[in-house]
């Protein structure tokens, strides 16, 4: 073998032993080797990959009798500091699984990269290369199955804010108790909202029979106050699912936009608050140009944001293309500001008005506040309610002042009178406003 070596060395060029070298190693190892390795890359066709993230979920499960000497732990619960700390799978270490008989080796690797998102993971699984094929394809149904089981039963919901300059999105525990139950809304509203969301998370088939994306958009608006963040987390508890929080004016072009949105998980909402605020995008075209030049002559934001067509492709396409079973949240005070392209049927599925203090609102509130349910200041309150635009949120802050409900509605009715003093005042101004301008005309 040394004499042919010798020989091999001195007949046959450098580059082309480098060349041919590796691939009869290959050849040899894999014919005497008795494993095979999957690998399990966190991308998979620019989306995030459901295998990778059905592993990290289900491998959290196996960590417990780790042998290893290291241990991940850690809590994001900023809440319960004393909260006992989770188990997270820990990069280069072996986590062993069984699945009918068969005896399976994980392991997470992490490499650094010089381009977004800086760091490729993947897992790479080992088994006997006798099971490739067969088995293998019903341990990966399982391991799917067993982590969307998990996902569905999992106790903390995560609200996840994008971090611009790591450009990754940020955990962190959402508590948010509001449920349907106590958000005071109209009764119908309840009823169609709940149905609704209902009928979204048992429409799989539904949306594939009829060629449509697993997706549902809702766009929440009205007044400051009016509970429309408190409906976001109606919905994110009511459907179990985690919040990915985007501050629309922190995007600085589409390309960022398409990176952060493909890097969000399915069963999950997307909530992208104040819309008609900052981004270029919401604004009505035909302000847009007068804006833009306007903010270039400041040269206070030297780029535009993100376009309307970025986000509209987003709604329509990417979206479409990544991900399932997810649902989009745009929330404004002022609808009449957006651009009519992305208020059009087909755009944002259903459109929910957050209005005013309605009378039932106002016992609904009273009632959770007070734990009363009548009172003998009921009727010049709810009388001043109808006469007065007054949000629950103010109402709330009200019915908060004192646990006696003689004083807390005693306080509030008086600054529901003082409103409506302020309302007739606004008017009377108004009013002679109008008076001189007409007399300054004639
Ligand atoms: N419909 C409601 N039911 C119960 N509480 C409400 C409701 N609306 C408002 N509140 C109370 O008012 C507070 C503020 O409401 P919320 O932030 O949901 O309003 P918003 O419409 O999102 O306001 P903004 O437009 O300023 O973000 C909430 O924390 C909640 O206590």
């Amino acid at each position: 073998m040394m004499i042919l070596r010798n020989i091999l060395n001195e007949i046959v060029p450098q580059p082309i032993r480098d060349y041919i070298t590796p691939k009869v190693v290959a050849l040899f190892s894999s014919y005497f080797q008795s494993s095979f390795t999957f690998v399990i890359e966190q991308k998979w066709d620019f989306c995030d990959n459901q295998t990778f993230r059905a592993a990290e979920v289900y491998l959290t499960t196996r960590l417990a009798g780790l042998s290893s000497r290291e241990l991940l732990v850690g809590s994001s619960d900023l809440k319960n500091p004393t909260a006992e700390p989770n188990l997270g799978i820990p990069p280069n270490t072996k986590i062993v699984d069984e699945f009918e008989g068969i005896h399976l080796e994980w392991t997470l690797h992490s490499v650094e990269t010089k381009t977004y998102p800086y760091e490729k993971r993947y897992f790479n699984l080992t088994c006997k290369k006798e099971f490739r094929d067969k088995k293998m394809k019903d341990y990966f149904t399982y391991l799917a199955k067993s982590a969307e089981k998990i996902m569905r039963h999992r106790e903390d919901l995560y609200i996840y804010t994008y971090n611009r300059e790591g450009s990754s999105w940020q955990a962190a525990i959402f508590e948010h108790h509001t449920s349907f139950e106590t958000l005071a809304i109209e009764p119908q509203l309840k009823t169609t909202m709940i149905d609704d969301l209902d009928a979204f998370s048992k429409g799989k088939d539904f949306f594939k029979s009829v060629g449509r994306a697993w997706k549902r958009g809702y766009l929440l608006y009205g007044p400051p106050g009016t509970g429309k963040s408190s409906m976001v987390a109606a919905i994110a508890n009511h459907m179990n699912y985690n919040i990915y929080d985007l501050q629309i004016q922190s995007v600085s072009d589409d390309g960022e936009l398409r990176k952060i949105l493909t890097a969000t998980k399915n069963r999950s909402i997307l909530l992208i608050e104040d819309i008609d605020c900052g981004a270029d995008a919401s604004r009505r075209r035909q302000t847009k140009n007068e804006e833009d030049v306007e903010l270039q002559k400041q040269k206070k934001k030297p780029d535009l944001g993100i376009s309307l067509s970025g986000l509209l492709n987003f709604v329509d396409g990417l979206w479409s293309s990544c991900g399932e079973e997810r649902i989009i949240i745009f929330t404004t005070n002022h609808k009449e500001k957006l651009d009519p392209a992305l208020l059009r049927p087909g755009r944002m599925d259903v459109h929910i008005l957050m209005d005013y203090c309605t009378p039932f609102v106002l016992k609904k509130l009273v009632a959770m506040y007070l734990k009363i349910d009548d009172h003998v200041l009921f009727d010049p309150i709810e009388k001043l309610v109808i006469e007065v635009n007054v949000t629950p949120a103010e109402i709330a802050q009200q019915l908060m002042a004192s646990k006696n409900a003689d004083i807390a509605l005693k306080g509030l009715l008086e600054f529901l009178e003082n409103k409506k003093m302020k309302k007739e005042e606004d008017t009377k101004v108004e009013e002679e406003g109008e008076i001189e301008d007409g007399e300054t005309k004639e």
